[in-house]
């Protein structure tokens, strides 16, 4: 999340990435006291307005596009690939670009150099998430640990998540991994048109286990179901119209039976949808625990450590970081797997450099282990280049700045939503959009895994979990299988167009391919 539709969520929000600053706030509490009719909306543009004329007159922000009056650069912000634009725009504007949108400050981050000096070195302010007002606070999303607001609610989750996924721990859930790496080969092999549900499948697999102790078979599994419609339901019901809300908080006090409120009505069915998901798992697990049938998994363990005095609060906590952990794993890890089967059909010689590479070390009579990683390093070059090339989440997710900071002799003002653009910082090297892993031998260049999983405090905390799974499957499909190009009726090979879906998620586009087993 950044992951799957949390992360998109977020997305489709994402220009917005609403502040709630004190002035909107009280606009929220005096409005509220009247009864909702056009009303609101001109007061709150007149006092949006005359809060800028009042502090137009403000110290120097980094540089940026120029605002319209009152909606800022709203207008500007490109729509369907925000970090192509805001790339583009580093050229003209530097490495840190301000947008204002209603009065609310964006800050883009496109070089490594300011995501480490502001979201890491300082990231004792620079590690609140922003208000969601949509998500967190009408669609039920407000346990996910991908938006928990800064404070001792973070550090808990992370302590929760830390318990499962640290370095030391992840490698306990090898044997998982490597379990659904085999399923996974194998549905490759047996109906290789369905590759993608495969790595859909491993993915949710291997995180549903982990999670719930849950066996998935197939992605139709009842788990997989309650959170891909809470997820599906998610991305539909934020359209920008409903995203106003993030805009105008005070929107959310409409009567669900006002006109305008279509927005809250489908944001209630979103609700209900991510209640279940959070819901039946959970409450399963506590079934088996009390009948001693669980398997141990992370939510049974940090119910066990939370023993007979678990809290509301702390049920509601176990519950959040476990229902975001589907919404994290699945998406992403599904990004980057299928960008690495894209990245191969489009480049064979590349996939035969590391099949000879594989040969020769590990030999024909048995599978790569974990423990091969340090001797396959053609392959790792490669994996590199796939995180650098189509990073799952280009714009990982918003951070929020908490008190005001001053930065290379520009003030980045308290409450700003800030944006690591990791795409950006991943075009730093020579034909940036080539697919070239040999990049990566001489060592000189920043490994891509520093930045795809964010920065600071917020970094991502299932990345040594994530990595280990996308090594498992790409170095046992190079083991076992032939990748190559479809063939058309004609014989003629299909060169598969490079496309990513627009989205907080750059999943690549649906593409055909061959894949058959090694002799
Ligand atoms: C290759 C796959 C993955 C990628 C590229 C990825 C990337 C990211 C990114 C960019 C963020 C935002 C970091 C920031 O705010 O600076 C994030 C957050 C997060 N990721 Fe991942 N992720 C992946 C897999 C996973 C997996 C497998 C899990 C769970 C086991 C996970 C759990 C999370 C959580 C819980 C957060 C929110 C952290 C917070 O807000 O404190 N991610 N991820």
């Amino acid at each position: 999340m950044i992951g799957g539709y949390l992360l998109k969520g977020t997305l489709n929000r994402s220009p917005t990435i609403v502040r709630s600053t004190s002035l909107l706030l009280m606009v929220e509490s005096f409005t509220s006291l009247l009864s909702f009719g056009g009303y609101e909306f001109l007061i709150i543009f007149v006092v949006v307005a005359l809060s800028y004329r009042y502090t137009s007159s403000r110290l120097r922000l980094p540089p940026g596009p120029t605002p319209l009056p009152i909606l800022g650069n709203i207008h500007q912000i490109p729509v369907a690939s925000p970090e192509e634009g805001f790339a583009r725009w580093r050229q003209k504007y530097g490495d840190v670009i301000h947008l204002s949108i209603l009065r609310s400050s964006l800050i883009v981050l496109n070089s490594l150099d300011s995501a480490r000096d502001l979201l890491e070195k300082k990231s004792a302010i620079y590690s609140d998430r922003p208000r969601f007002v949509l998500l967190n606070e009408l669609m039920g999303w407000h346990n996910a640990s991908t938006h928990v607001r800064y404070g001792p609610r973070f550090r808990k989750h992370r302590r929760f998540i830390h318990q499962t996924f640290n370095q030391q721990a992840a490698l306990s859930l090898r044997p998982v991994q490597e379990k659904e790496t085999l399923n996974l080969v194998r549905g490759f092999v047996d109906t290789p048109e369905q590759f993608a549900q495969h790595i859909r499948r491993f993915a949710a697999a291997t995180i549903m286990k982990i999670t719930y102790g849950r066996d998935i078979t197939s992605v139709s599994d009842e788990f997989v179901l309650l959170a891909e419609r809470a997820g599906s339901l998610t991305v539909q019901s934020g359209t920008p119209a409903a995203s106003l809300v993030d805009f105008f908080p005070i929107m959310k006090h409409i009567p669900t039976w006002a006109p305008l409120a279509g927005f809250k009505r489908n944001a209630r069915v979103v609700k209900e949808a991510v209640d279940r998901m959070m819901n039946i798992p959970f409450e399963m697990v506590k079934d088996q625990m009390v009948s001693g049938t669980a398997n141990p998994c992370l939510t049974s363990r940090l119910l066990e450590a939370c023993g007979e005095t678990a809290s509301f609060e702390d049920e509601e906590d176990i519950k959040g970081v476990a229902g975001t952990m589907y919404a994290a794993a699945e998406d992403t890890t599904v990004c980057v797997l299928v960008t690495f089967v894209l990245a191969m059909v489009l480049h064979p010689q590349n996939f035969k450099k590391a099949q000879e590479e594989m040969d020769k070390v590990i030999g024909v009579n048995r599978v790569p282990s974990i423990e091969d990683r340090g001797d396959l390093p053609y392959l790792e070059c490669v994996l590199k280049e796939v995180y650098r090339w189509n990073p799952a989440a280009p714009l990982g997710i918003p951070h929020r700045l908490m008190e005001a900071d001053v930065y290379n002799e520009h003030y980045i003002p308290e409450g700003s939503t800030v944006v690591a653009n990791i795409y950006a910082m991943l075009q730093e090297c020579s034909n940036p959009r080539q697919f070239h892993p040999e990049r990566h031998l001489k060592g000189d260049l920043i490994d891509p895994q520093e930045l795809v999983f964010g920065f600071g405090r917020r970094r991502c905390p299932g990345r040594y979990f994530a990595d280990t799974g996308v090594w498992l499957v790409a170095a046992n499909l190079v083991a076992s299988v032939n990748i190559s190009k479809a063939k058309n009726e004609l014989g003629e090979e299909i060169n598969p167009e490079v496309a990513f879906t627009p989205g907080f998620i750059r999943h690549p586009k649906p593409f055909p391919c061959q894949i058959t087993a090694r002799a």
